[in-house]
């Protein structure tokens, strides 16, 4: 079997080596002719070894490039192919703008007499897999006018995606993401670092690492079913492993769907439900964290810090919609308004909360205007992304386009509106039980919390910070409510019964 994998290989690198060949030659006809011209003059000069020479340069050059390619396609990238490529788009572009623009409504006429004033093109630059063009606009139009042609423009160089930017007065950068390289799907390498503000989850359009920031940041992912928003749910918690291994991060998980997706890697997590009143009673301790934070950051601090035994929390929820739409109406009443609770003030209190959704109907778009960004993998239809990202947002992500053949690919609109096109590492079954045998977070159990008592807990703490908010404000402080307070270190809580994970 492995023999025939090979001969299979092999095959297929040879193959594409010929096609290669052919291609090069092909696309060089010109040369071609010039040579046999000169190779003629040289054979008739009775200079018949350089005239054979000159015949076959091309084919020789093509040849030695194709098997390059085959040998060693990462070198031949590096130092040959990748810079020709580029060098041929700057020339597309240099060459084709004028024609381009007109037609994609980049040119201005007084009357039609007059030939038209065409947008600028002040720069071209590419590196790696970009294109980047800076275009002035022409008297009359504006940098709208420039925006509402980049895709235009992007289809007429053969461009995958573009985002454009404004980068001075009537002057805006089309970026233009020439070849896709998400296609190919990759597997998550296992985690090693300490990380607790952000997280790699995979690749950008452009090759480049796609790092998602977490710190003070609500996340939002929605996608399909089989769109891959198990390899976000794993990106996060297995890259946050390690440093929940240290007690950096706490890691808590709802799952709903019978626990079939956090169940394979449940060690990661502190703490873990997989039914409605675990679920509640999870949300009310972690709610309980918020207030504990309040009550001794009050006066001192606005940002939390991590520090072992005082860490991180970030709460996992795969279906949100089970839990806050289809579950009983006690349970969506109760679990909405402490989502929304930890929602609101968790942020700056280093509670944070990352819910998957499959169906982005009306219970979506509440939870999207509190968390700060959102991760849209493949949609239905354009209306379905728009309900998920916003109005605006068809064109700049448009996740129903995104192909079933990708799962795990998908448009991030982060807190500042900036759009980045991105495909998560696949996780296998395999890597998440290792990460999860590697570094076992220390499991807390979820406190049993009576629903009642826990609320008017946390009310009266909010009522005191709010009566403490107003005597700050007002100019005669007390010395007690100025002096800086030390922070005491919270205690790790001792495992007590089997409800954790
Ligand atoms: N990043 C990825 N790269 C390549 N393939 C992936 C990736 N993520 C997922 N897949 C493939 O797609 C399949 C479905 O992925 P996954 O279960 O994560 O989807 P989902 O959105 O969670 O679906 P559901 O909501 O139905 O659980 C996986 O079994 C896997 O084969």
């Amino acid at each position: 079997m492995a023999g025939l994998r090979v001969v299979w290989f092999v095959l297929r690198r040879l193959g594409r080596a010929c096609r290669r060949f052919v291609s090069w030659t092909v696309q060089s006809w010109r040369t071609v002719l010039v040579c046999l011209v000169i190779g003629n003059v040289l054979v008739i000069a009775d200079h018949e070894a350089a005239g054979v020479v000159v015949f076959w340069l091309v084919p020789a050059w093509s040849l030695v490039r194709a098997v390059w390619e085959a040998v060693s396609p990462l070198t031949y990238e590096t130092a040959l192919g990748g810079p020709l490529r580029r060098r041929a788009w700057r020339r597309r572009v240099r060459k084709g703008w004028d024609r381009v623009a007109e037609r994609c409504g980049l040119a201005s006429r007084r009357t039609t007499d007059e030939p038209p004033t065409i947008s600028r093109l002040l720069k071209v630059r590419t590196s790696g897999n970009m294109l980047t063009l800076r275009v002035r606009a022409a008297v009359g139009q504006t940098v709208d006018d420039l925006d509402g042609a980049v895709e235009a423009i992007a289809t007429a160089f053969g461009a995958e995606s573009a985002d454009s930017r404004r980068v001075g007065p009537g002057v805006v950068e089309m970026v233009l993401a020439m070849r896709e390289l998400l296609h190919q799907p990759t597997t998550a390498p296992v985690p090693s670092e300490l990380e607790t503000e952000a997280v790699t989850l995979g690749r950008r359009s452009d090759g480049s690492p796609w790092r998602l920031e977490l710190n003070g940041l609500h996340t939002l992912v929605v996608g399909r079913s089989g769109a891959g928003k198990g390899s976000i749910l794993w990106g996060i918690a297995g890259n946050l492993a390690p440093a929940a291994h240290a007690g950096l991060v706490r890691l808590w998980g709802i799952d709903l769907k019978g626990g079939v997706e956090v169940a394979v890697g449940a060690g990661m997590f502190s703490s873990v439900a997989m039914d409605e009143q675990t679920a509640l009673r999870l949300l009310h301790s972690l709610h309980q964290v918020i207030a504990e934070r309040q009550t001794v950051m009050r006066g001192l601090s606005r940002q939390f810090t991590p520090s072992q035994g005082d860490p991180v929390h970030l709460l996992l929820i795969d279906e949100l919609a089970v839990l806050t739409a289809y579950a009983s109406r006690d349970v969506v009443n109760e679990a909405s308004s402490l989502l929304k609770r930890i929602l609101t003030q968790g942020r700056a209190l280093g509670v944070m909360v990352v819910a998957f959704v499959q169906d982005p109907r009306k219970e979506t778009v509440g939870m999207r205007e509190l968390s700060t960004q959102t991760i849209a993998l493949r949609l239905a239809s354009s209306s379905e992304t728009r309900m998920v990202l916003g109005d605006g947002y068809g064109d700049l992500a448009p996740a129903h386009w995104i192909d079933r053949t990708m799962p795990g690919a998908g448009y991030v609109v982060r807190d500042d509106g900036a759009v980045e096109r991105v495909r998560a590492d696949f996780w296998p079954d395999d890597v998440i039980r290792m990460v999860a045998q590697c570094y076992p977070a220390p499991p807390v159990p979820i406190e049993a919390v009576e629903a009642v008592e826990a609320v008017e807990a946390v009310e009266a703490v909010e009522d005191d910070a709010l009566d403490e908010l107003v005597s700050v404000v007002t100019p005669d402080v007390d010395e007690q409510a100025s002096a800086p307070r030390r922070r005491t270190p919270r205690t790790p809580r001792t495992p007590k019964d089997s409800e954790v994970a």
